[in-house]
């Protein structure tokens, strides 16, 4: 069992730091997306989480209550009684909806948190980009695609920007605040404080592939993909390795089973077909043969490694 040392924040609206955005419209009811509309409402913002399947909905709804039962039993343990009142109050702040357009006509700020494919995007924030506020900032949660290039279909390019969450949303402490070539300093400026008052570390990001963390993530998952694709050592010996040898809380292999083989190939094959001649986003056969089985990792029960469904 790998032991994470989860710092708490207390989210009360007396210490939280204050935000110009009050009304949080997240598009994308997935993982990650889940896990933004929790830190918002745990933050004591109005959410409307949105997606195109009512089942995705329910089933973060489930998330949610489950995850934010593990922050309130840490941050109330000697005081259960507000511990369950802190579940229920951001709970309650919480609505679910199917209509992202609708959604977003009272929202201070969008988050879309969609799959990672551009034509989708694209037709996302052009829609929202017609009915929303004039005020509203838009913001992509993009792992490897460039933040200009989704905005480029929308009018208020000056209100657009990256905000990149890490996996698991309500416990990784970071957040990449990305400034495209056109996101005004106001834009940025609200964009930081929103990150500090959902309890985040922000920094400062351009928009080149990867950011910040990815671009130096995306390589390391590559390298100990093709080392153990040689055979120099076991998909075991290589994650133990990273773990004792460079204090890391999940091995390579354990990492990319987590975040999912079919993502981790679709940001190498975007970056190959840009950068083709980078060496290290060249196709891996032994990740290609993986996705080809459907061995995506933890959500599909194999990928380096056999998990028990749940
Ligand atoms: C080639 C392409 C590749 C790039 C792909 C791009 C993807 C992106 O764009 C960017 C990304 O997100 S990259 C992924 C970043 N995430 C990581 O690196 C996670 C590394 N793993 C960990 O930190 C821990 O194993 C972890 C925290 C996950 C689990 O820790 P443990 O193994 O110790 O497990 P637990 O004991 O269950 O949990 C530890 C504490 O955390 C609490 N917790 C876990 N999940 C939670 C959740 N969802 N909500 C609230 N609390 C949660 C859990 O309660 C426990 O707390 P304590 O009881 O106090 O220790
Ligand atoms: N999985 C990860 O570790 C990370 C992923 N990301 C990025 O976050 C985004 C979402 O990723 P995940 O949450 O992992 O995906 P996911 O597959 O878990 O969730 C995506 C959700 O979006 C919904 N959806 C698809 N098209 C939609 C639309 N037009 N309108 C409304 N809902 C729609 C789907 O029904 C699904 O529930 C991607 O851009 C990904 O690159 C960023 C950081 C980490």
């Amino acid at each position: 069992m790998m032991q994470f040392k989860v710092i708490v924040r207390n989210f009360s609206s007396s210490s939280a730091m204050q935000s110009a955005i009050k009304n949080v419209t997240v598009i994308g009811g997935g993982l990650m997306g889940s896990g933004i509309a929790q830190v918002s409402a745990q933050a004591g913002q109005n959410v409307t989480l949105v997606d195109v399947s009512n089942d995705a909905l329910a089933k973060a709804k489930k998330s949610i209550g489950t995850n934010l039962s593990r922050v309130a039993k840490k941050m109330y343990k000697d005081n259960p009684q507000e511990g369950e009142k802190f579940v229920n109050d951001s709970l309650g702040r919480i609505n679910t909806a199917t209509d992202a357009a609708e959604a977003s006509k009272s929202a201070d700020l969008v988050v879309e948190a969609i799959v990672e494919n551009i034509g989708v995007k694209h037709k996302l924030f052009k829609q929202l980009d017609g009915v929303a506020p004039s005020h509203t900032i838009f913001a992509s949660n993009t792992s490897s695609l460039s933040i200009n290039e989704i905005a480029s279909v929308v009018k208020r390019k000056d209100k657009f920007g990256g905000l990149h969450f890490f996996n698991p949303v309500p416990v990784m402490r970071l957040l990449e605040v990305v400034k495209g070539s056109e996101t005004s300093e106001a834009t940025y400026k609200t964009m930081m404080e929103w990150g500090k008052s959902v309890g985040k570390t922000c920094i400062t990001c351009k928009d080149t592939p990867g950011f910040v963390v990815n671009r130096l993530l995306v390589p390391y998952i590559c390298e100990a993909i093709r080392l153990y694709e040689r055979g120099d050592a076991s998909a075991r010996d290589i994650d133990i390795a990273m773990k004792l040898g460079a204090g890391y809380p999940m091995g390579p292999l354990e990492l990319a089973d987590y975040v999912g083989l079919d993502t981790n190939k679709f940001i190498l094959d975007g970056w190959h077909k840009k950068f083709p001649d980078q060496q290290l986003f060249k196709p891996i056969p032994l990740l290609e043969k993986l996705v080809a089985e459907g061995k995506l990792g933890v959500k599909t029960g194999e990928g380096f490694y056999k998990y028990e469904k749940k």
